[in-house]
């Protein structure tokens, strides 16, 4: 006898391509009622209400009527009248567009629960992880889901090249929720929007055309994965960016100084240790700019300070805890670029006064309407020390060289998560890790803006001081 193992013969393919969906008991009528009837239906549902909503419509005068059986020409003509009815609703763009949005969700939903059977992400009940929102934007879908009992994120993560072959998209990323371990999200990515068929592309910043801007609408900085703008609330936050040379900073740092110098209601400074990045800005500079030169720096600092003090007064005169847009007081914005030249200077002495100063600034300022912007290329605990990177609301982590670097921005642990500015391409310019405070970090591309770009950014805002 042969010992070769048994052929068995090879089954006609199935006409759609099906994941097995085991059973704990044999089929049963009621069984394959549910798996082939049901379970279907009630994933097509959306369409199915789509279908019967003129019958359903047309029917109601034909069944109030006492719905003779002989008046059926009248009940076709009730579904045929609410038929077109739908069709000439259909020509309302927001409805059309609403129930487009509706519609699809309904087919993402039946996608998903197919990718989740062909990944073998069921318990042993058959439940998958089941949908509870969706927020859709350009380059993707955000997909909140919530998981049954006996499955984890780690079985998501695990499954998520699974998932996204069968989604056909081109990666699914998985979250977890650090507050909630049943809920985690899961990016259904379609395509990069940091990268066009030629490579990275620039970003326009929807800042650099505009007349004027307010602060308090806030800045939208750059484009996350899904493709929406991240818009940061400065006033009242902080801004720490860092990232190894060339990775974006000071083009980062662009769109928000560029909101800045169109609100007529912000008063700008600066202090560069580079000496040309501020340079273009100069004139749009009321609270001036200080280039390398630490007693200088220690000096507009103080001059903040003092500031800060006084409007504190002010506020504890009329009762209140923070500034508020009505009381119409300038914004003042201090942008730091290269951190390290003043916090890690040579001269200890004069290091140590500009680090106390900035903390109380960062610390303080905030409530008050002074917000600081700073930027490094270093960084390391000697630049950002934990108790002034801790007091920035908004840390941005362009590609930095270590995991380590990239928690010195983002906060010690993100890395361990699997959120590190270190894996970002080194072509990726101007992508980075941003987190918001209380948030995750969230990969970013900052838009762009060129010299000529900031140049008439520049004379826009002299000319909103001038008028004001
Ligand atoms: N968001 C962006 N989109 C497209 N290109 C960018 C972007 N950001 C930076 N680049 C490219 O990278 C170059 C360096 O950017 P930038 O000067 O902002 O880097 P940096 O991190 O400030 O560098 P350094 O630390 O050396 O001053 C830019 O001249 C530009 O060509």
């Amino acid at each position: 006898m042969s010992n070769e193992p048994e052929r068995r013969p090879v089954a006609f393919p199935s006409l759609f391509d099906e994941p097995e969906v085991p059973t704990r008991v044999p089929h049963t009528a009621a069984s394959w009622l549910g798996h082939r009837v049901v379970r279907p239906a009630w994933l097509w549902r959306r369409e199915i209400a789509v279908v019967l909503a003129p019958v359903v419509v047309g029917a109601i005068p034909w069944v109030v009527r006492g719905a003779p059986l002989a008046d059926l020409a009248r009940l076709g003509g009730g579904i045929a009248l609410a038929g077109l009815l739908g069709g000439v609703l259909s020509l309302v763009p927001r409805l059309r567009s609403g129930v487009g949005r509706w519609l699809s969700e309904g087919r993402l939903r039946r996608k998903w629960d197919m990718a989740c059977r062909f990944s073998r992400l069921q318990t042993d009940a058959l439940r998958i992880p089941r949908i509870t929102e969706t927020e859709h934007a350009g380059a993707g879908t955000r997909v909140t889901v919530r998981l049954p009992k006996g499955l984890s994120t780690d079985d998501l993560t695990a499954a998520s090249e699974k998932l996204a072959v069968v989604l056909d998209v081109r990666e699914t990323r998985v979250k977890r929720d650090p507050a909630r371990a049943k809920y985690p999200t899961v990016l259904v990515l379609d395509h990069n929007p940091f990268h066009d068929e030629r490579g990275p592309v620039r970003l326009a910043s929807p800042v650099a055309d505009a007349a004027r801007w307010s602060l308090w609408d806030g800045v939208p900085v750059g484009l996350d994965e899904l493709g929406k703008w991240s818009t940061l609330r400065l006033v009242g936050r902080n801004l720490l960016l860092g990232g190894e040379p060339e990775a974006g900073k000071s083009v980062a740092l662009g769109t928000a100084l560029a909101a800045a110098a169109l609100d007529p209601m912000a008063r700008l400074s600066g202090l560069d240790a580079k000496q040309v990045e501020l340079a273009l800005w100069e004139p749009v500079m009321g609270g001036g700019v200080v280039y390398n030169d630490i007693d200088a720096a220690i000096d507009l600092l103080g001059g903040l300070i003092a500031e800060m003090d006084r409007r504190y007064d002010q506020l504890a005169q009329l009762g209140i805890r923070s500034v508020s847009r009505s009381l119409g007081w300038l914004v003042e914005v201090l942008t730091i670029d290269e951190l390290r030249f003043f916090t890690a200077h040579p001269d200890k002495q004069k290091r140590t006064a500009f680090n106390l100063l900035l903390i109380d600034l960062v610390a303080r300022g905030r409530a008050a309407g002074i917000i600081v912007l700073a930027a490094t290329q270093k960084p390391s605990s000697d630049v950002v020390p934990t108790s002034v990177r801790d007091l920035f609301a908004y840390r941005w982590a362009l590609r930095c060289t270590t995991r380590d670097a990239s928690d010195t921005i983002l906060g010690a642990g993100w890395a361990t998560e699997g959120y590190s500015a270190g894996v970002i391409d080194a072509i990726d310019r101007g992508v980075g890790l941003l987190l918001a405070e209380g948030g995750m970090p969230e990969f970013t591309k900052a838009a762009y803006l060129d010299d000529d770009a900031i140049r008439r950014v520049v004379t826009r805002g002299v000319g909103l001081r001038e008028v004001v």
